[in-house]
């Protein structure tokens, strides 16, 4: 049974596709092992909560963690808290409570740094908790100092390759058809890789935009090949895992 780690921002619909695909077996012995947001309100979080078996959650903000104490030092001085190291917080209870064979990004607004990358990759250790874990219905086990083999990270983006990386990619495609700049848009699911949005992809999805829509129209037709493809992807790569 393979786990799958899924980390969401928001209503977490894509989630919802794969927590339905595990379901039916339409991604067949695999299960997803731990959801984690970044925002305490994602409705994605209820998703899980709701699932059956109900599919363990955690939750850590940026900001609130940046606020927290600050961080000793080798030398016995104390740090602020930086990105980083909130990256590596979220990267061990990624491997501590999910044990993850694959991670899903459905959604997750966060530009992950190369530290989290390094410590998926088997690069540097699995870093100790800087404080009690947060609030969490997952089981905190002993897991191994460094990953190996490297757990792949697979991001779900609302664009075509190299045509709108980042966020707000549905407004900027359909502004530019406006402008009649672009006749089509489309969405992919790719590797993570540092540089955002621009890992290789592993399924593409071309969606026609059509004059005269309304973009609320756009979305809620991207959606639905959304949910299409973060299946179809996650089970391509779950495949090629031994
Ligand atoms: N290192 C990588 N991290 C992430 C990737 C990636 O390919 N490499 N994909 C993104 C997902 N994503 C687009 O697919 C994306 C999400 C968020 C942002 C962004 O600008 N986030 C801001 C905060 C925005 C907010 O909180 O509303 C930020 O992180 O400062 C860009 C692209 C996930 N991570
Ligand atoms: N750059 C990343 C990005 O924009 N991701 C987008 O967030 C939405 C999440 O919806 P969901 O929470 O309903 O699954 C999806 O449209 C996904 O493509």
């Amino acid at each position: 049974m393979k786990n799958i780690v899924v980390l969401i921002s928001g209503s977490g619909s894509n989630l919802q596709a794969l927590i339905d695909a595990c379901a039916s077996s339409d991604i067949p012995d695999a299960r997803i092992s731990l959801v984690i947001s970044n925002r305490k309100a994602a409705f994605g979080l209820v998703r899980a909560q709701s699932a059956t078996p109900p599919i363990p959650t955690d939750y850590l903000a940026l900001a609130p963690f940046l606020k927290g104490p600050e961080i000793a030092t080798d030398d016995g001085s104390t740090r602020p808290r930086t990105r980083a190291d909130y990256d590596l917080q979220v990267a061990r209870m990624v491997v501590q409570h999910g044990r993850p064979d694959l991670i899903v990004l459905a959604g997750w607004m966060h530009i992950l740094s190369p530290e989290f990358l390094d410590v998926l990759e088997g690069k540097t250790a699995v870093p100790p908790p800087i404080q009690p874990a947060p609030e969490t219905s997952a089981s905190t086990t002993a897991t191994p100092a460094r990953i190996s083999p490297k757990i792949p990270i697979i991001n779900l983006h609302p664009a075509l390759p190299g045509a709108f990386d980042g966020a707000n990619a549905i407004q900027r495609a359909y502004d530019a058809f406006q402008a009649g700049e672009i006749n089509k848009t489309g969405i992919m699911v790719h590797y993570v890789v540092q540089e955002v949005d621009r890992g290789e992809p592993i399924v593409v999805k071309e969606i026609e935009i059509k004059k005269g829509e309304e973009l609320k129209e756009l979305e809620a037709r991207i959606h639905q090949v959304e949910h299409v493809a973060i299946v179809e992807a996650t089970k391509k790569v779950l495949e090629g895992i031994s």
